[in-house]
């Protein structure tokens, strides 16, 4: 089940996009300081046949990440996670849950807080810290867009401070925002504002925005978010990738990091155009997440 407005179902996969072999590997693993490193899921949120979100689910879903796709790290109510399309209520539950079953199993849970009102984002912020997130992340507002780097800094900041003991990252998607500051000028003199800010989850195309950002930066987490290009932002520095591919194709992922670790460019190619085979497969599709859903369960 989906909660946001498009519901496209798929049946079935082909053969050879199902193919991509399983191999648990770690690699960029935590880092010593708490850095936000590796692969990150951005998780689905589990919904009843009746639409109502499905908590029970959660901890074996946990389990699955962290046993079969070697995951490390939950960005729980993002735009995988159908968060725009909940209430308040249903993402502080989703919160509080994946929090709990998470303790132990994951190094991180980043809860993203981001709404339309400000008062929302703060409510959501101070909540995650009580539930125990390890980071919240925030998207730009997109009905009455902030215009200036200066205007969206200003909206970042006034969420940090609801939770200022909790490191906090920019979520920059420009395609589903509108908001089309660069990053690089957003990140421009933040820590200023936001002592807590360790980064950008990164889900733009625009890979010389993101490879500014992390040579201005580079002690901040730079997390690349197009799954089907995260090899060309490794070259720019990645410091890990949050996507919704990587519930299913973990394992694949770590490869693909792995090799590029390596210099073994020509298997992280390899597995990259998997991949981009299998998202091009999908869009055709109309790729959604109920599509998203769907790759879950057949692959
Ligand atoms: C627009 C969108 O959903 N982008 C995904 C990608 O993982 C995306 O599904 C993938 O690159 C396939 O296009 C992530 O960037 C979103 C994400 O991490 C999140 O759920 O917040």
């Amino acid at each position: 089940m989906v909660r946001s407005s498009s519901s496209v179902t798929l049946e079935t996969l082909s053969d050879p996009r199902r193919k991509i072999r399983k191999v648990i590997m770690t690699t960029m693993g935590p880092a010593a300081d708490g850095k936000l490193t590796g692969l990150v899921a951005a998780t689905f949120t589990p919904l009843t046949q009746h639409d109502e979100i499905n908590l029970s689910v959660i901890g074996p879903y946990v389990d699955y990440l962290a046993e079969k796709q070697g995951i490390k790290n939950i960005f729980v109510n993002g735009t995988t996670g159908e968060s725009m399309s909940l209430t308040l209520s249903e993402r502080k539950d989703l919160a509080e849950e994946w929090c709990k079953r998470a303790k132990g199993k994951m190094d991180q849970v980043i809860v993203h807080v981001g709404c339309l009102s400000l008062k929302d984002s703060q409510e959501l912020a101070r909540h995650a810290a009580r539930v125990g997130a390890h980071a919240v992340a925030v998207i730009a507002p997109s009905f009455f867009k902030p215009k200036t780097a200066d205007a969206l800094r200003a909206f970042l900041t006034q969420v940090a401070s609801a939770a200022p003991a909790l490191p906090f990252y920019y979520y920059h998607i420009p395609a589903i925002t509108g908001v089309n500051v660069s990053a690089r000028d957003v990140i421009e003199g933040i820590e200023s504002l936001i002592p807590s800010f360790r980064g950008v989850k990164f889900s733009g195309s625009d890979l010389v925005d993101f490879g500014q950002c992390v040579s201005h930066r580079p002690q901040w987490s730079f997390l690349y978010g197009l799954d089907e290009q995260f090899l060309g932002a490794l070259a720019m520095g990645a410091h890990g990738a949050v996507g919704s591919t990587y519930n299913y194709l973990g394992c694949d992922v770590q490869q693909l990091m792995s090799a590029f670790e390596k210099g073994d460019i020509v298997q992280a190619r390899k597995i990259q155009f998997k991949i981009q085979e299998l998202v091009t497969y999908a869009i055709k599709l109309g790729f959604d997440v109920g599509v998203n859903k769907q790759l879950m369960i057949e692959i």
